[in-house]
């Protein structure tokens, strides 16, 4: 197939963690796309260099919450891959922008699907749509069809499921040239691998502490994980399958979930981290609960006094400490059954992978000796 023969794909947020895997993965196993158009406020120059003679990367600067920009983003495209969204459960942007950009957003992104005929639409969710709620009911090998007492104060998880109503609402609306609207959503549940945020952050935290993690949550506590390569494969054969069967995807949830095993986060994150000699201090939890639920809320009133002076935004607040301490695993083949969804990644492969990934953040780290130096490195 020579370039400009095949589909345009839109991917907003195509810079991220996620996005920026997906732009990869379709690159690479996508054979009927011509242009990946990668949509996002904050562009990733690199992305650009991958373009080959099949397809062409193109990256277009613009805001998810101006319609303006996304109608010009996705004027002649085919489908739209939206994982744009504001991140944020640790108050460092105001709700506000949480609303604008992930609910506005995606009004947006269907308006423009609307008015530029754009027929098909996946969405990237998350399984912070249905939970943990914070009153600490589990979700124990869940799926789509489990019954849960869904319950949202949280600007961020009240913005990812405001939008992905809209998006199933959206499904077999009417479009430019007579034809309909074809939507989906995926509820990733917590995405690890390479480029992972977070774990950079728990990764420069535990360099502080001699490369020790202490424990803060109770092993039993099981956190569902996904590798970032399994859910790019999803949202790949989600868009491939979304056109071929529109009336069995269409208006559909699906959780993205592979062979990664079940464990507390604490636990999970030490598979990789254990590889760059970090060890976890602690059996169980090293201060009880109340304790740490009051260190939260003392982190609350920080951000709240240091507010206009510096973003105060510590990983452990009354929010991510509730989500963190309650059960979230799914057990679901919905996406299997649907549209003969399969890992692409096993398990032992995808931990090799972010391996690799967290020690080239070690040769990278430019204070590794002064904070290995300093920490006299207690746990070796
Ligand atoms: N990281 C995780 O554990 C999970 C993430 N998700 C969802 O996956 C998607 C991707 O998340 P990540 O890759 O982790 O986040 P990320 O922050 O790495 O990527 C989001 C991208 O959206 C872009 N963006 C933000 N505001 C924008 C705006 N106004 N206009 C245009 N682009 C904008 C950012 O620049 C960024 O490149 C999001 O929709 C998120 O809700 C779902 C479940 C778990
Ligand atoms: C008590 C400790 C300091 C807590 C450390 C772990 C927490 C920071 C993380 C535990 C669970 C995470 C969330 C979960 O994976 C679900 C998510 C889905 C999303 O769409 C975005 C990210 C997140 C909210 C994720 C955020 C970090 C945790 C709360």
């Amino acid at each position: 197939m020579t370039a400009g023969s095949g589909q345009v794909y839109v991917v907003t947020g195509g810079c991220g963690f996620l996005g920026s895997h997906l732009v990869r993965m379709l690159l690479e196993h996508e054979k009927n796309i011509s242009e990946i158009r990668v949509f996002d406020l904050h562009l990733d120059e690199s992305l650009r260099t991958l373009s080959n003679d099949r397809v062409r990367v193109r990256l277009i600067s613009g805001d998810i919450s101006r319609l303006a920009d996304v109608q010009e983003a996705l004027h002649g495209s085919h489908l739209v891959i939206h994982t744009a969204s504001l991140v944020d459960v640790w108050g460092r942007v105001p709700a506000s922008k949480i609303t604008e950009v992930n609910v506005t957003g995606t009004e947006n992104v269907l308006q423009a699907c609307k008015e530029e005929g754009v027929q098909y639409l996946v969405y990237t969710s998350s399984m912070e749509v249905v939970g943990p709620n914070i009153h600490g009911d589990h979700f124990y090998r869940g799926n789509e069809d489990t019954e849960y007492r869904i319950y949202h104060k949280e600007p961020y998880p009240l913005s990812k499921a405001k939008a992905e109503k809209l998006v199933l609402e959206a499904n077999g609306i009417k479009i430019k040239g007579g034809k309909m609207l074809y939507t989906c959503s995926l509820r990733p549940t917590g995405i690890y691998g390479e480029g992972h945020e977070l774990m950079k952050q728990f990764h420069r935290q535990g360099l502080r502490t001699g490369r020790c993690v202490f424990r803060a949550l109770s092993p039993a506590i099981e956190h569902g994980r996904v590798y970032v390569g399994n859910v790019a494969w999803m949202h790949l054969l989600a868009a491939r399958q979304l056109q071929i069967h529109p009336s069995t995807l269409g208006g559909q949830v699906y959780f993205c979930y592979d062979s990664s095993p079940y464990k507390s986060y604490e636990d999970f994150n030490m598979e990789f981290l254990s590889a760059c000699g970090f060890k976890i201090i602690g059996s169980r939890p090293l201060v009880p609960y109340f304790l740490l639920y009051l260190l939260a809320l003392l982190n609350v009133l920080l951000q709240w006094v240091l507010h206009g002076f510096i973003t105060y935004a510590p990983i452990l607040n009354p929010y991510t400490l509730a989500v963190a301490s309650t059960t979230f695993t799914v057990q679901t083949d919905k996406a299997e059954k649907h549209f003969g969804y399969q890992p692409l990644y096993a398990w032992e492969e995808a931990k090799m992978r972010t391996i690799t990934w967290v020690k080239s953040l070690e040769v990278s780290g430019k204070d590794l000796k002064d904070v290995d130096e300093k920490s006299n490195y207690c746990c070796s």
